[in-house]
């Protein structure tokens, strides 16, 4: 579904990633590892076109997507959720959710997509009228999450979502992620620190150490901790 090739990034003169190889199987759900500072937020930020990468090429469904703006990757059905959620914070849960569902052209499908995110993320319908902002991290999160879903993407990129959760929060957002790709067959990409709740829901793993790939495989082998610290 999405296949970077070669990806160069960085800030000014400063290069971050250098000629990173990355691809996301339609329906897989590929999880980016690596330390602090070893460039996956500016290797996804690249992918989305927030920072247009200074090399390499992007494929999305078969389409050369780099260079264009987020606007249109949203609107070609992708979503990029940012660390730290990306909500309106000063919106009440519900604006946020219809701020989701801005790019959708047809809206007569909202209604319908609202009551599956409401079933979904109970918490969301019950605190429908409260400022996102006075969320719980962990409800913030769902909310950023139900958003996405609002213009119903095909490909999802998450960066980070568990930071700053407790550990039975982070549990039940890797839980909601993996419910979505399962039921709707939403392709996802996904940042995370947390090993140990993000490796059951991979499909695959790509590993990033001072931004260059130097794992791309199963996460099976991964399990095995002696085998993880020698990528760390
Ligand atoms: N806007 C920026 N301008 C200049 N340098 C930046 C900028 N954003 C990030 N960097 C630098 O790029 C490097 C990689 O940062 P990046 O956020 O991509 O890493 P990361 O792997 O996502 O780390 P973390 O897990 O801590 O979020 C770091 O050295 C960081 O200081």
């Amino acid at each position: 579904m999405l296949e970077a090739t070669a990806i160069g990034a960085g800030y000014g003169r400063k290069q971050i990633v250098h000629g990173v190889d990355l691809t996301v199987g339609q329906g897989e759900i590929l999880l980016v590892l690596g330390h602090n500072g070893a460039g996956k937020t500016t290797l996804m930020r690249s992918l989305f076109g927030l920072l247009p990468p200074t090399a390499g090429r992007i494929r999305y469904e078969g389409r050369d997507i780099a260079g264009r703006s987020p606007a249109q990757n949203v609107a070609d059905g992708i979503a990029f959720i940012p660390q730290g959620h990306g909500i309106f914070r000063t919106l009440s849960v519900r604006d946020n959710l219809d701020l989701g569902a801005f790019v959708e052209p047809d809206k007569s499908l909202l209604p319908e997509r609202l009551e599956s995110i409401y079933r979904m993320f109970p918490i969301l319908k019950e605190r429908a009228s409260q400022i996102g902002g006075t969320l719980s991290g962990g409800q913030q999160q769902m909310l950023a999450i139900g958003m996405a879903l609002m213009h119903a993407p095909r490909l999802v990129i998450l960066d980070e979502p568990s930071i700053g959760l407790a550990p039975n929060l982070v549990d039940k957002v890797m839980e909601a992620i993996a419910f979505i790709n399962r039921t709707m067959g939403t392709t996802i990409l996904m940042v995370e620190q947390n090993v140990k709740y993000s490796l059951p829901i991979a499909s695959r793993v790509a590993v990033l150490k001072t931004g260059r790939k130097i794992y791309d495989g199963p996460p099976d082998p991964l399990h095995d901790r002696v085998e993880l610290m020698k990528l760390f």
